[in-house]
């Protein structure tokens, strides 16, 4: 059975995009996975129809002033279309990644505006399922998950540091994780609604 994954973020400075660009090579190690890398920063009808047809969307947005960047927000606000439509994202699995300068940067609140966003259209979330790193006399910031988030995948980028050299190899390899786990979920979740006879996923 093949499944169609969603990259769908924004980034005002390149960080985010190669957070997203990780996340989406993650979904691609999944076999039978088509995966669409989507830039929110406009929205057209393409975007809303690779979306609409994606069994999972994976949503990116930088961390700014503690939240989602205004060009997500104005993403999200627009979705309430589609909510009103019959909640036609509703079943989809979804997850959310986000980067910023601070090593914690109140990056928590970004994904927890993209987690209720996912959850008001009826969507089904899915984490990040890595023990946290960097985190004992032994750990380093070379390890996986270093800056231990689970709602979603973290990453950090020095602020006078461009994304030619950040974000770092591991929280690369973080973001590849979660996307990995999001298509591998997605194809659990498509296979076994079929199985039982529920009506197909609304992509
Ligand atoms: C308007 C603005 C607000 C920011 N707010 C935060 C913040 O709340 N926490 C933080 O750690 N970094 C903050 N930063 C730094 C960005 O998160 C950081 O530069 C990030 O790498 C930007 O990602 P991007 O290149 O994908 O836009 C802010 C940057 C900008 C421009």
């Amino acid at each position: 059975m093949q499944i169609k994954v969603a990259v769908a973020y924004h980034s005002g400075y390149g960080h985010t995009a190669k957070q997203a660009a990780a996340v989406a090579a993650g979904a691609e190690k999944v076999p039978d996975t088509q995966v669409r890398l989507v830039s929110l920063a406009e929205l057209n009808d393409e975007l809303w129809e690779v979306l609409q047809e994606s069994d999972a969307l994976i949503f990116g947005t930088p961390t700014y002033m503690g939240g989602s960047s205004a060009v997500f927000r104005a993403f999200v606000e627009a979705t309430s279309q589609v909510w009103g439509d019959n909640m036609r994202w509703k079943n989809k699995i979804a997850g959310g990644f986000t980067n910023s300068g601070n090593m914690a940067g109140d990056k928590l609140n970004a994904l927890i505006d993209i987690a209720l966003f996912a959850a008001q259209h009826g969507m089904v979330w899915v984490g990040l399922a890595e023990y946290g790193g960097w985190n004992t006399s032994s750990g380093s910031p070379e390890d996986l998950n270093r800056l231990g988030s689970w709602l979603g995948a973290m990453s950090q980028s020095n602020n006078d540091e461009g994304a030619d050299v950040t974000p770092c190899a591991s929280d690369l390899r973080t973001a590849e994780a979660l996307g990995r786990r999001i298509a591998e979920t997605a194809h659990i979740h498509k296979a076994g609604r079929a199985a039982v006879g529920f009506d197909e996923v609304s992509a």
